[in-house]
């Protein structure tokens, strides 16, 4: 591959992927200055790219196809070398990446957890009886009815901006979206509270921006070391083991969030009923550098304590 005299950065064109893809591009500048090695930072061009996953909007990704539907096209363009990276939303990452395609890692990480949003209630305790929590996780709906069996939980798909406008509109009564999200866009001051991950357990890769590039390319390796978060590449690396050996067997919901507590990594699993109305916790703790194997022993624990309707046939 010809090296390129600029770095192009690859993206979806949502307004949260264009903050990621803005953020990575600043902080590249910022720790490079104004050139890098064999390359010039200040107009590192942003390539925006339509995915499939954008494109569908009418039904939840779990039965279009998956995540893979947000990156196909990020990877044929880094595949054809019409762009040297792509910035990914680390939740929306498939946990297989197509042959010729590398993980370099991840920013530092943002708040990780879940947010509740509504004009009318204060708290996921204080909505009523039957009223309707929109979202199109899967995760986010299996938990909100393992918490509140009585609620109604419905699809609301699209952008963060879009789920808000509908939640405005009165379509939902309350709906869920990721803080880290909201940070980025400025959208703090919708959030009523914030829902601990004592309570509710993220997706695996939320808050946690994935950069990836060709496998073999060196130079765009090199120039992103600087900016790549080491706890978060540490704990993105447990939680993408935990969801690798569930999501090909498990087809149930999955949540799953690992930190550095003191110098140990705690990883915390979390499998259920899309109805809510069985879950399995699983956790383990040890040292940093064991992350992929205390996630592969998390994963491979709740699929053994799985009834046989969690697996997939
Ligand atoms: N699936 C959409 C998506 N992908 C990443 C984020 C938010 C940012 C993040 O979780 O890192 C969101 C929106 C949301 O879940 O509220």
């Amino acid at each position: 591959m010809a090296s390129s005299p600029t770095l192009v950065i690859g993206t979806r064109g949502s307004p949260l992927a264009l903050a990621q893809a803005h953020e990575t591009q600043d902080r590249l500048v910022a720790a490079h200055g104004s050139t890098g090695a064999g390359w010039t930072v200040e107009h590192l061009p942003l390539s925006i790219i339509k995915t499939t996953g954008d494109a569908i909007q009418d039904r939840p990704l779990s039965e279009a196809g998956g995540k893979g539907l947000f990156t196909k096209e990020l990877d044929i363009a880094l595949l054809e070398g019409s762009i040297d990276l792509a910035v990914h939303s680390a939740k929306d990452l498939p946990t297989a990446l197509p042959e010729g395609i590398a993980i370099a890692g991840f920013l530092p990480r943002e708040d990780v957890r879940d947010a509740f949003i509504s004009h009318r209630f204060r708290s996921l305790d204080d909505l009523p009886r039957g009223a309707v929590v929109g979202s199109a996780s899967l995760r986010r709906q299996a938990q909100v009815r393992r918490l509140r069996p009585d609620l109604q939980v419905t699809l609301l798909r699209g952008n963060v901006q879009t789920r808000l406008a509908k939640l405005e509109r009165g379509e939902v009564d309350a709906t869920l979206l990721a803080m880290a999200g909201l940070r980025r866009l400025g959208l703090t001051g919708h959030v009523t509270t914030v829902l601990e991950t004592d309570d509710f357990l993220p997706a695996v890769g939320q808050g946690a921006i994935a950069v990836a590039i060709r496998a073999e390319d060196e130079r765009v390796r090199q120039a992103l070391a600087p900016i790549l978060d080491g706890p978060t590449g540490q704990a993105l690396a447990a939680e993408r083991a935990f969801l690798t050996i569930l999501d090909g067997s498990c087809r149930t919901p999955i949540a799953g969030h690992a930190r550095l507590i003191g110098p140990e990594l705690e990883i915390r699993g979390l499998v259920l009923r899309p109805d809510g109305s069985e879950s399995l916790e699983a956790v383990r703790r040890g040292a940093p550098e064991d992350a992929a194997a205390l996630g592969r022993e998390a994963g491979a624990e709740l699929r053994a304590r799985m009834p046989a309707d969690f697996l997939k046939a």
